[in-house]
């Protein structure tokens, strides 16, 4: 199988053109192909093809074989691809995905894609769309106990789900790997859940780390991004523009509160082209 590895701030996936080539199993092929050890090494899977409605649809999957709907990160990806490789010759690109189309604008430099804009709509708040079980019919600000300790959570969806905790420290000192499967298997969220940390460093700025549902933590998490600008907004921490701080690389989110529209801006590159054998049972 010929693949591409691409990462968007260091949240790498393996893309297989799907105009090309065919995967039988996602599911399988996702967790073969994320392995650092026995495959190629990345955070999950992502297949590029055809489309009725858009230039190319996009399907995500996670490390261990689940599928996201929405991919910010991956999507930025997915429209480079789609520039580089001719599938697409213009540098305003539609991608079908499983939370409805989307719309980018890639910037050239040099005749090079250096950086890509995408419109990633509207932020869904109430709480049984996300879902996350609530009295409520929005998340914000509401407390919820993991192992014992209270933490307050913003619910957010951009197509996938995403509780957002704010920390009057750095997220840099959590222990993610304990408590980010706590949070991601947690009984109030029926669909598993992101999670991101976020310190607020000043009205336009947050640093943030995620553990994500299905793949741990990640370098970055671009829906993350955008659940982590919303939320600061909501709670009042910025203004409608933030630069997120990730582990990977910073992302710009902006929220048209006029137009309810997040866009998020941020780069996406190629690592190298591949080609693998599969094992039988998957091939
Ligand atoms: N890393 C992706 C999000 C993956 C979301 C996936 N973990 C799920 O929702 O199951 C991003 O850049 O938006």
């Amino acid at each position: 199988m010929k693949f591409t590895k691409m990462q968007g701030i260091g949240n790498d996936y393996v893309y297989v053109n799907c105009f090309k080539e065919e995967v039988k199993d996602p599911a399988a092929v996702a967790r073969f192909v994320s392995d650092r050890h026995f495959g190629i090494g990345s955070d999950g899977l992502i297949l590029i093809r055809p489309s009725e409605k858009a230039d190319c649809t996009m399907d995500m999957y996670n490390l261990d074989g689940s599928q996201g709907a929405m991919c910010g990160n991956g999507i930025r990806c997915v429209a480079k691809y789609a520039y580089d490789y001719g599938i697409v010759d213009k540098t305003d690109i539609a991608v079908e995905t499983k939370a409805g189309i989307k719309y980018l604008h890639l910037t050239l430099k040099d005749g090079k894609v250096s950086e890509v804009r995408v419109n990633m709509g509207a932020p869904i708040l109430e709480a049984v769309k996300i879902p996350i079980v609530s009295e409520k019919e929005q998340v914000i600000d509401e407390s919820l106990e993991v192992e014992g300790k209270e933490y307050y959570i913003t619910g957010v969806s951009m197509g996938n789900p995403h509780a957002v905790i704010f920390l009057d420290y750095s997220p840099e000192e959590l222990e993610l790997e304990k408590i980010g499967p706590s949070f991601e298997n947690h009984k109030r969220f029926p669909d598993r859940i992101n999670t991101e940390f976020v310190h607020v460093l000043n009205r336009n700025t947050v640093e943030m780390r995620v553990w994500e549902r299905g793949s741990g933590e990640t370098m970055a998490c671009g829906t993350g991004a955008c659940a982590v600008a919303v939320a600061s907004i909501l709670n009042g921490f910025t203004e409608e523009e933030v630069t997120v701080k990730l582990l990977g690389g910073d992302l710009k989110i902006f929220w048209d509160r006029k137009e309810n529209l997040v866009y998020m801006t941020g780069p996406a590159t190629t690592v190298f082209d591949g080609e693998i054998e599969l094992p039988e049972a998957i091939a």
